[in-house]
């Protein structure tokens, strides 16, 4: 029970459930035999031996309780009509009750063998959570093409903000050995419809790009392929100097191109179906474009060149530092990026994170989304939750991905939404996607905590339909994860879409951002001033002085609110039609200011630091009260955590509230406790408490 298997559990199911899953899953019709056909019957026999405690038989035509496998090809040889399934591309696929030769079925149709597959993994899940499958009619198609997992992993096994354990590439006995690691690696990743993996990390050495490690990379490569999986490599910028011998990495010199040209052709000979290039230039250290005076538009196009014959892509991340603005970091990507838009080549995508900072509890959308027409944008999320907690803090993602996908960038009118810009439907875009920045290690629960993995598997489905709904995603996920039983899953997911908001709570409320220590990015470190880069201290984000709190970015800040369209900044220029959520994102407010609720900003900072605690110590309570239904293990394991993030939020809160004390001297709220430590104390602990980093 330590959680190795995520949500593909196929433990018996309750009574009914088994015997309406025995009733439809008696034999296997599949008349394909490749690879993708083995792994899905593989799958099913698993899923379906697991839950109903019999063996799926194979069989050649359809008979009573059979699911079949077709593409409308091999439709009518197994006893199914035609079908009609055009609309769902190379990977939708349309599961369906019916009838073949006169018999019950279930057919799983799609277009490809990979679509069979995710449509046989939907399936299971669907029997896992409980729902009759007497009466299926579910047709689902992905509405972005790259779903893509970033590892920043490193070659040596340390994973950069990983803490799930080392890294599951084991360099050292690949290519040789393929462990069975990799395949249920990949068969969690097809369950969630993720079909692309970034193997190493962002900030790149050169010796992923050598004869060696493509070896390795093929071998994964290789496992990864029946599932529908891509890898792709992270590019190093300056590899043509470091591994060419090159004198310049200067991406219009012909030595350069044709240096870039000959190792994507060296790579696809490996690696046929090679997914291309993800590259962070300019960025914290590493090497791009402007060390020689070009653009990042130059910088991407030199790779995409070069992968352009083998049908590559280009993944151009838009975190970058920028000389420019050093005065506000939120400004940097859209004023590089922005007069860029229309001269990226045909096979680029800039690869956006959510919000402009760096993956905070809670950020505005990113001001490029909505400003890009010319330019295929994707999505970039941090499943990791390196500002929220990491392994220990119990933070359901699915309320932040939704929260950032529904908001409406105006760009076209009212309704352009971020989704729909990552959909191509407010601008059309040749290319669509969404990243994942991994939270994947060898841990035996691979994610570091078992409420960890539903971030994952929000990821998968977020990607899949950006329009998706947190709660229900949620609800599927703790389903599959522990048991459908309605007691259960209606307490847990209310605890799960409150515990985000909880984070934000006790860590940065009200538009606050990046107070946490520098380096760990854990515990709390709002007094952090000293960075060599403002842009890395706390006191640089939050802005408290004697007379009040917040980030100016209206015209007489920094005026990062021009960057939205005029309809939305409109009402972001004035704190009064500012979400309160945002406020101090956007304005630095006196203390004094009344609130929606009648509190002065300070009482009401103070009651969010409190309400966040309480909701930590509620969560708690609503899990003690779980036991009954799940695993001593799982449920010991995510009570101890429970129990470091109550101490640790109270931590967040006090040490806040002693330094901005310290600040504006006011006294506390009535009822509100004190700290219970004056400053000094946590300004000592404030490294001490780090994990990891
Ligand atoms: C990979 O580097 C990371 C860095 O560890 C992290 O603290 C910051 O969030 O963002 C960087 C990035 O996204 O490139």
């Amino acid at each position: 029970e330590d959680g190795y298997d995520l949500w593909l559990r196929y433990r018996p199911l309750a009574g009914p459930a088994q015997a309406d899953a025995a009733a439809h899953a008696r034999v296997i019709v599949a008349p394909g035999t490749s690879p993708t056909i083995a792994a899905a019957v593989a799958e099913l026999e698993r899923g379906f031996g697991g839950m109903t405690g019999r063996p799926l038989l194979r069989a050649a035509l359809a008979e009573d309780g059979a699911i079949v496998l077709a593409t409308p090809a091999q439709a009518r040889g197994v006893g199914l009509g035609s079908a009609s399934i055009a609309d769902l591309g190379r990977e939708g696929f349309w599961l369906l009750t019916t009838t073949a030769n006169g018999k019950p079925v279930i057919a799983i149709l799609a277009n490809t063998d990979i679509g069979l597959l995710y449509g046989s993994f939907r399936l299971l899940e669907l029997a896992e959570q409980g729902v009759s499958l007497a009466h299926l009619d579910v047709r689902s198609a992905p509405k972005l093409q790259l779903r893509v997992l970033d590892h920043w992993d490193n070659l040596d096994r340390s994973v950069e903000r990983g803490y799930a354990g080392q890294s599951i590439w084991d360099w050292w006995t690949l290519p040789d050995y393929t462990g069975p690691r990799y395949t249920d690696y990949a068969r969690a990743n097809a369950s969630i419809g993720i079909n692309g993996a970034v193997l190493n990390n962002v900030n790149a050495v050169k010796e992923s790009l050598t004869a060696r490690y493509i070896a390795k990379t093929a071998a994964l490569a290789d496992v990864f392929r029946p599932y529908g999986i891509k890898v792709y490599l992270s590019a190093r910028f300056s590899a043509p100097i470091e591994l060419g011998g090159l004198k310049t990495a200067d991406p219009l010199d012909p030595a350069v191109k044709a240096w870039w040209a000959a190792k994507a052709d060296e790579i696809y000979r490996a690696i046929p179906d090679f997914g291309g290039f993800l590259v962070k230039a300019n960025s914290e250290g590493q090497p791009g474009p402007q060390d020689y005076h070009r653009t990042h538009a130059d910088g991407a196009n030199v790779l995409a060149e070069a992968v352009r014959p083998h049908g590559g892509v280009v993944m151009y991340r838009a975190f970058v530092y920028s000389e420019h603005n050093a005065a506000d970091r939120a400004r940097q990507a859209y004023d590089d990026f922005k007069p860029l838009d229309g001269r990226f080549a045909d096979n680029v995508i800039v690869q956006v994170k959510n919000g402009a900072i760096d993956f905070q509890p809670r950020e505005p959308f990113h001001p490029l989304f909505g400003a890009m027409p010319k330019t295929p944008l994707m999505m970039e999320f941090q499943i990791a939750k390196e500002y929220l907690g990491q392994a220990t803090h119990l933070a359901y993602l699915g309320p932040l991905f939704q929260e950032t996908l529904e908001s409406d960038t105006f760009a076209h009118g009212a309704g352009s939404t971020v989704a729909r810009v990552l959909e191509g439907k407010v601008d059309r875009y040749r290319l669509t996607g969404m990243a994942g920045v991994a939270n994947i290690g060898v841990d035996r629960d691979w994610s570091g905590s078992t409420f960890n993995q539903a971030n994952w598997f929000a990821f998968g489905r977020f990607a899949w339909d950006p329009d998706g709904d947190a709660k229900t995603i949620g609800a599927e996920w703790a389903q599959m994860t522990f048991t459908p039983d309605p007691r259960f899953v209606t307490p847990v997911v209310a605890m799960m879409m409150a515990s985000r908001e909880a984070v934000v709570d006790y860590m940065t409320p009200l538009g606050l951002a990046h107070q946490m220590a520098t380096g760990h990015h854990y515990g709390p470190g709002p007094w952090v001033s000293e960075l060599a880069r403002p842009e890395w201290n706390p006191t640089y984000y939050a802005r408290a002085d004697a007379t009040g709190i917040g980030f100016d970015r209206t015209v007489s800040g920094s005026d990062a609110v021009g960057q939205y369209a005029p309809a939305l900044a409109g009402r972001l220029a004035d704190p009064n039609t500012t979400p309160e959520r945002d406020l101090l994102w956007f304005h630095h407010v006196a203390w004094d200011r009344r609130m929606a609720s009648g509190r002065t900003l300070w009482d009401e900072l103070v009651a969010h630091y409190d309400r966040g605690v309480a909701q930590v110590d509620a969560m708690q309570r609503l899990w003690d009260a779980l036991a009954p239904y799940v695993d001593a293990e799982r449920f010991a394991k995510t009570r101890t955590f429970l129990g470091v993030q109550q101490r640790e939020a109270m931590w967040w809160r006090d040490a806040s509230i002693a330094w901005f004390q310290s600040r504006n001297q006011l006294p506390l709220p009535a009822g509100s406790p004190a700290p219970a430590h004056p400053l000094d104390y946590y300004r000592a602990i404030e490294t001490p408490f780090a994990p990891g980093h």
